[in-house]
């Protein structure tokens, strides 16, 4: 053969490649400890022992030879001889995380099969040994039937060894035909093959490692990781109303008890309508949600604490696959169950455009924690505490639905985008999976702590401004004796056109009011209503009553649940449509988003409120 010899280094994505040549060749790779970090063949030269040189070549990681994205063709091409003007590399280097046998194995048996001169380096021994895993690198040498050396890359353990078995390598290559191709085998096989392999060579591995090992087998499991997910997420919305029920009780309690001595104290009047009827009825109606908030992150920061959360965006990949989306768009959706805004600034992770545009589109159908309260006193008021199942309470059953529509609407509306706007294929998605933890008491506590300050103090800033202007427009001016104070008040007149536009959808005046100030933040809909009912209320007594009941007494159920419905799909939130601004670079996709989603809310608001009419609900 003529030229320079040379290898390949070949391997699963973050299995040290590039550590390893940079090692070799004292070249400065770019190597960071996530998948996907080389993306295309770098060379470099290598001085055997012999003083012979060798071009050795650096490529992406890949899982198989059948290439699902750009950069996995590199590897193919390169290491099949396709890639033009690059000589087929005699020698490949198999590169192998030891902490991650079983799965690395998989594609380690098919470029052995390839029946080329190979050498496997079985790098991150170190990480292994973390673990508590000993291997026995004869018995995987037995198994593959290539030379295996344990390496060390950034600590440069295991390089000597290493660099004599290329040597030796390179002169069985000369010799050729020294190595049989093996048969093929198909890709159940050779992961049945990986795990077999893997067994024979781990000595022993602590039960720690045999327990996160375990976890995986169920929790990943293709048929049974997503009924699990799905039954875990179900769980934590019954919990939501079952534990807060109590808290939120005390707090209403506390809010009633506040407005009465208030009363009591102050004189009749202007101030004492302002505190009682504007901030106590409106801020106090939202701030009582603060157990469920906390309860549902509660579950949230412990899932993500102990390494759940990423194996859940590893489950929802084929999903996201099959609506053109990646595994990737799962954190950025996850963040926006907290809120859209650090949800849709989460997307900067992803590579491709319009695998991004689309996420930030479909954000907003999350359902943000500032529906919550919305939701939980819609429900409170409309459906009965009543049980549907063993443990299973329809309030969180109806909560859970909730949610699950807001995803589900995101994702036929991320399967039309794909199509029709954001038109493309879906990209690949890989992530390493992070190790299994307990989650640590005090930094649960630190961000439940977080969470609840962000929720009081949008309560004490953008709640209690809206709350008291709306109060004061709904106040006045005032109303001439035996007509509706909202009627008469600057509100009343304001949401007049408003209300027309939304009565076929079955939403009443209130309502109507409700939307405009809404759009400063969505629990705003319920401090505005709160506080509307308490200006219009008759008498003392049932201005004290709270919203839940206020609400029963007035609504009919099919417009309640239209409402729900369009809190479902209506982007609500000024500061959203501001950031989506902000990460797109102009008012276009803004624009396209709040009329999709407007539109989406009054279609279905308005199918909901027949459909709940037409069934004599
Ligand atoms: N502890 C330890 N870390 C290692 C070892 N080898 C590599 N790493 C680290 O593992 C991470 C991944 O290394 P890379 O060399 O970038 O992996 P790669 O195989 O080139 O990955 P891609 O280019 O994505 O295919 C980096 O953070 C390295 O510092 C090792 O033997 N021990
Ligand atoms: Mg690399």
């Amino acid at each position: 053969m003529s030229g320079l010899r040379n290898a390949a280094l070949v391997g699963n994505p973050n299995a040290g490649k590039s550590a390893l040549f940079n090692a070799l060749t004292g070249a400065r790779q770019k190597i960071a400890n996530y998948p996907g970090v080389t993306v295309e063949r770098k060379a470099g030269r290598l001085v055997l022992p012999s003083g012979e040189p060798v071009e050795l070549i650096d490529l992406p990681g890949a899982y198989s030879f059948e290439p699902s994205s750009p950069d996995e063709e590199v590897t193919r091409k390169v290491v099949h001889g396709e890639f033009a003007g690059e000589a087929t590399p005699e020698v490949l280097i198999v590169v192998l995380d030891a902490a991650n046998l079983e799965q690395h194995l998989v594609f380690a048996q098919e470029v052995i099969a390839l029946g080329r001169p190979t050498v496997v380096a079985l790098n991150m021994i170190d990480m292994a040994e973390r673990d508590g895993l000993v291997l026995d690198p004869n018995a995987l040498e037995q198994a593959l039937g290539v030379p295996v050396v344990p390496t060390v890359a950034v600590r440069r353990r295991g390089l000597t060894e290493l660099v004599a078995a290329i040597q030796r390598a390179e002169a069985r290559a000369e010799g050729e035909g020294d190595d049989h191709p093996q048969p093929h085998l198909t890709l159940p096989e050779r992961r049945l093959a990986a795990a077999n392999i893997a067994k024979g060579a781990i000595l022993s591995e602590t039960a720690q490692h045999r327990l996160h090992a375990g976890l995986d087998k169920v929790l990943l499991h293709p048929w049974l990781g997503l009924p699990i997910l799905f039954a875990l997420l179900f769980v934590v919305f019954q919990a939501v109303f079952a534990w807060a029920t109590p808290f939120a009780d005390g707090l209403e309690a506390l809010v009633a008890l506040v407005s009465e001595q208030v009363s009591a104290l102050l004189p009749a009047g202007f101030v004492r309508d302002l505190i009682t009827e504007g901030v106590l009825a409106g801020v106090g109606s939202v701030v009582v949600f603060l157990p469920q908030i906390v309860i549902l992150f509660a579950f949230i920061l412990a899932m993500e604490a102990s390494g759940y959360m990423a194996r859940a965006a590893y489950l929802m990949d084929r999903m996201m696959q099959g609506v053109g989306l990646s595994g990737r768009s799962f954190i950025p959706l996850l963040s926006s169950v907290a809120c859209a805004i650090p949800g849709i600034m989460a997307t900067r992770s992803i590579a491709d455009p319009r695998d991004r545009l689309t996420t930030i589109l479909i954000a907003p159908l999350m359902t943000c924690s500032a529906r919550l309260p919305v939701y939980a006193v819609i429900i409170a008021a409309f459906i009965p505490q009543a049980t549907v199942g063993p443990g299973i309470g329809l309030q969180g059953l109806v909560l859970f639905g909730l949610y699950v529509a807001g995803i589900v609407g995101a994702m036929v509306a991320a399967l039309v985008l794909r199509r029709t706007v954001t038109k493309g294929a879906a990209s690949g998605f890989i992530m390493e999976l992070p190790r299994y933890q307990l989650p640590r008491l005090k930094d649960l506590l630190i961000g439940l702590w977080q969470r609840a300050w962000v929720f009081l103090r949008r309560a004490g800033t953008i709640i209690f401004t809206v709350t008291i202007v709306l109060w004061l427009l709904l106040s006045f001016p005032k109303a001439a004796p035996g007509e509706s104070q909202v009627d008469a008040s600057f509100a009343g007149q304001l949401s007049q056109g408003l209300a027309v536009v939304v009565q076929p959808i079955g939403f009443n005046r209130e309502i109507a009011l409700a939307l405009i100030p809404a759009m400063a933040a969505r629990e705003v809909a319920v401090a505005s209503l709160a506080t509307t009912y308490a200006v219009d209320a008759p008498d003392e007594e049932a201005a004290a009553a709270g919203l839940a009941s206020q609400l029963s007494a007035r609504w009919s159920l099919p417009t309640a649940l239209a409402f729900l419905a369009w809190f479902v799909f209506a982007p609500q939130c000024l500061s959203t449509i501001a950031v989506t601004r902000r990460e797109t670079n102009g008012w276009k996709w803004p624009a396209f988003m709040l009329a999709y989603l407007f539109s989406l809310a009054y279609i279905f608001a308005g199918l909901t409120y027949w459909t709940a009419v037409a069934l004599g609900l």
